[in-house]
């Protein structure tokens, strides 16, 4: 649906050049929920801009559904926008419109007449589920039913793309949920490709099908949420999983816990997908038969299925601790040693 090919893009001409986005490909497929990650002047916004056509790239080549971004202008380009939603951080409404007015206004600007615009504003007013609201104005609603509209916008000329700039990063958590499940919803009832970029590794855990990584202009990690979650390779990236999997002040806990657990080992465990630790750890127990104690444990649940961390205290005989471990490698835990007595 969107393969990007060597894609550079710099701003600005000798030593004052910005390389935005830096020798990136991507292919991201028809119906999926993409993620791009990345902190601030990582080059999200313009990679986004460049997939839209507001931005036409150095060099390289940007296609999304069939049409060369980098080459079209004009009435062709205008056509391939129409195709091709963006929803905003800010929502970028009209503020002298009402809600039904603002969804109504691309409808107008493609030529729909008013008895088909009304039946399809309502259809979109039932989709994001803003029924009862249709007459109020923007300043009258809250953060969520803004985006909402923002969402119904969007959506109004069927596209096939719908690309979201931080589309919940004005938003309190319980809104950016809601949000995120309206996006879930209709990426699942209508088939629609959505890209999103973040710099919060909740969003992308909650409702990605995979994650691009993104630092200094580079794609510097892809894949499935899942496998992200599970092993992250570059820096960033742990950095990122880390937001989520751990729960704040793990570092220091962990020094914390090293003193006050001076006997026996730590050690963390990673479990990942539909495979639970319990049979493996009470397994470990009836035939090692040392103490276990469990001293923290998290999970966090993306779309490709569960992840978690448990932290444990095995006490026992070293060599039995050390067969132990071994045991649980061969179980296909992920085992990490913290700290040994
Ligand atoms: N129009 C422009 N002219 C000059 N430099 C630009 C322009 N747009 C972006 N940049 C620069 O390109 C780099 C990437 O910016 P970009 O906005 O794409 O990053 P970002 O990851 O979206 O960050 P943010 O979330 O802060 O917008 C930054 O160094 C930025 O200053």
């Amino acid at each position: 649906m969107i393969e990007l090919k060597s894609v550079n893009k710099k701003f600005g001409s000798g030593n004052a050049s910005i390389t935005a986005v830096d020798n990136v490909n991507l292919d991201i497929h028809a119906g999926e929920i993409f993620g791009i990650i990345g902190y601030s002047g990582a080059g999200k916004s313009t990679l986004i801009r460049l997939l839209n056509g507001l931005e036409q790239p150095t060099s390289g080549s940007v296609n999304v559904a069939g049409h060369e971004m980098a080459t079209i202008s004009g009435k062709a380009l205008r056509e391939a926008r129409q195709k091709i939603s963006m929803v905003f951080q800010h929502f970028n409404l009209l503020w002298s419109r009402t809600v039904k007015e603002n969804i109504a206004f691309p409808l107008e600007i493609a030529g729909l007449k008013k008895d088909e615009r009304d039946r399809r504003v309502q259809e979109l007013i039932d989709l994001v589920g803003l029924n009862g609201r249709e007459n109020a104005y923007p300043s009258q609603l809250s953060g969520g039913q803004k985006q909402r509209v923002g969402i119904a916008r969007a959506l109004a000329n069927d596209p096939q793309v719908l690309l979201c700039d931080e589309a919940t990063s004005a938003l309190d958590p319980e809104t950016t949920d809601a949000i995120l499940d309206l996006l879930t919803s209709i990426n699942e009832r209508l088939g629609l490709t959505i890209v999103l970029i973040t710099h919060e590794m909740h969003v992308i855990r909650k409702i990605c099908h995979r994650v691009a990584v993104m630092e200094a202009g580079q794609v510097v990690e892809i894949g499935n949420v899942l496998d992200v979650f599970q092993s992250p390779k570059a820096p960033i990236t742990k950095r990122f999983v880390s937001q989520v999997t751990e729960p704040t002040g793990t570092e220091q806990a962990l020094e914390h816990l090293k003193s006050d657990h001076t006997a026996g080992t730590l050690v963390k465990l990673v479990f990942v997908g539909e495979r639970t630790e319990q049979p493996v750890l009470a397994n470990l127990i009836r035939t090692f038969g040392i103490d276990v104690n469990i001293v923290q444990g998290n999970i966090s649940h993306t779309k490709g299925g569960a992840y978690g961390t448990l932290l444990l205290q095995l006490i026992g005989d070293a060599t039995i601790v050390n067969e132990a471990i071994d045991f649980l490698h061969s179980e296909g835990v992920q085992t990490e040693v913290i700290d040994h007595d």
